[in-house]
């Protein structure tokens, strides 16, 4: 039976489509519905802006556009997008959404892998990926690479979007009854504070010591629609303990590392990983914040799952310890179960994933 309140499975998210409340230039890719989201697709034209903004109440996003606009660069062919410059991409996909309905959204993970800054805008938008309810009008994409130079082109899938109905949050008391029963996070001392559940740093690395990669500058350009396409110390640097279990993160640069613990999202829920404390401002630890039902989920092939970081220090150098909390998984409910989970049959590249760099690099 599905609940009124919680994110939208993937069955309702296909009777968005058939009913028009989700509109599409073309038909949706085959793939591009997941178990609690929709990939959202670039058009055909970016257009270079001199800075990033926020249209705020009273305007839309073409408005500032014809203020803004520096370049625009056909997509139809592909295009490089240079890092350190900010594009916006009007995308495919549009909303008209119920009353009752809100969506947010987040960069998929293997955008998040690659450094690429990327958050949704609506007309009028106060706030970036936030979706307001009962929404109806276009969608764009602020896309900003930070570490490679990428090609893109119309169609490439960069960010995603949940949509929900009303709010359905796992309370504390809730988590834990849920932890107990479905071990959400294999630590021996689970914290559960702060509404969400703690994930910490693996800084002792694994069998050979390797604890995470930091990313090279000045390195060829990654096509982001093309797996297994460069080798990974053409990219990244990796790094070791070297018995210290520490890391000091330079600002200037980004890392990939990984969870301590095993991570588990159980089919009814979906999680979302967020900032352990907004007032700890000395570093980032992910762009993509998302994370599928069934996940980790031991029948889906993801015993074992850990989270992968994309880890960034802001103004001063900081040191990370091994153990370290840098993250909180918040799950919510879903209005029902999905018809695939995440790692059955859908092509999913990070389940029962350790420490894995996006899925365009190879060994
Ligand atoms: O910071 C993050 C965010 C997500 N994930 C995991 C959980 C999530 O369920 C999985 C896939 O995420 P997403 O669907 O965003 O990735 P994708 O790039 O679309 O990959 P796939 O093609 O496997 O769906 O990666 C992480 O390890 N770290």
């Amino acid at each position: 039976m599905a609940r009124e309140t919680g994110i939208l499975a993937d069955r309702a998210i296909s009777a968005l489509f058939e009913t028009g409340r989700l509109i599409s230039e073309r038909e949706l890719d085959r793939d591009q519905i997941q178990p609690a989201s929709l990939d959202l697709r670039l058009g055909s034209k970016a257009f270079r802006v001199r800075a990033s903004f926020m249209p705020g109440p009273s305007h839309l996003v073409s408005d500032k556009l014809d203020r803004l606009s520096l370049h625009v660069i056909d997509l139809t062919e592909g295009a490089v997008l240079e890092t350190g410059c900010v594009y916006i991409v009007p995308l495919m996909e549009s909303l008209a959404l119920p009353a009752d309905m809100s969506a947010s959204a987040n960069p998929k993970s293997s955008t998040g892998r690659l450094d690429i800054f990327t958050r949704v805008i609506t007309d009028y938008a106060q706030e970036f990926d936030k979706i307001p309810a009962g929404y109806a009008g276009p969608l764009y994409l602020e896309i900003s690479p930070r570490t490679f130079p990428i090609v893109v082109r119309r169609g490439s899938r960069l960010s995603q979007i949940r949509f929900r109905v009303g709010q359905s949050l796992l309370g504390e008391p809730e988590l834990l009854k849920l932890h107990e029963s479905e071990t959400l996070v294999a630590s021996k001392l689970p914290n559960v504070s702060g509404g969400g559940i703690a994930l910490s740093i693996d800084l002792a690395g694994d069998k050979d010591g390797l604890i995470g990669y930091r990313g090279k500058h000045h390195t060829a350009v990654v096509d982001v629609d093309k797996k297994d396409q460069h080798d990974i110390f053409d990219f990244w640097e990796p790094l070791y303990s070297r018995g210290r279990n520490e890391l000091i993160l330079d600002p200037d640069e980004f890392y990939i590392l990984v969870s301590r613990e095993a991570v588990h999202v159980p089919p009814d829920y979906a999680a979302e990983m967020t900032p352990f404390d907004p007032l700890v401002g000395e570093f980032r630890v992910h762009y993509a914040g998302f994370f599928d039902p069934g996940f980790g989920h031991a029948p889906a092939g993801g015993r074992g799952s850990r989270a992968v970081l994309e880890v960034r220090s802001h103004e001063v150098p900081f040191i990370l310890e091994d153990g370290q909390i840098v993250g909180r998984l918040v799950y919510e409910h879903m209005q029902e179960k999905p018809m695939s989970l995440y790692g059955s049959g859908l092509g999913s590249n990070y389940q029962a994933q350790g420490l894995k760099l996006s899925k365009h690099f190879r060994i």
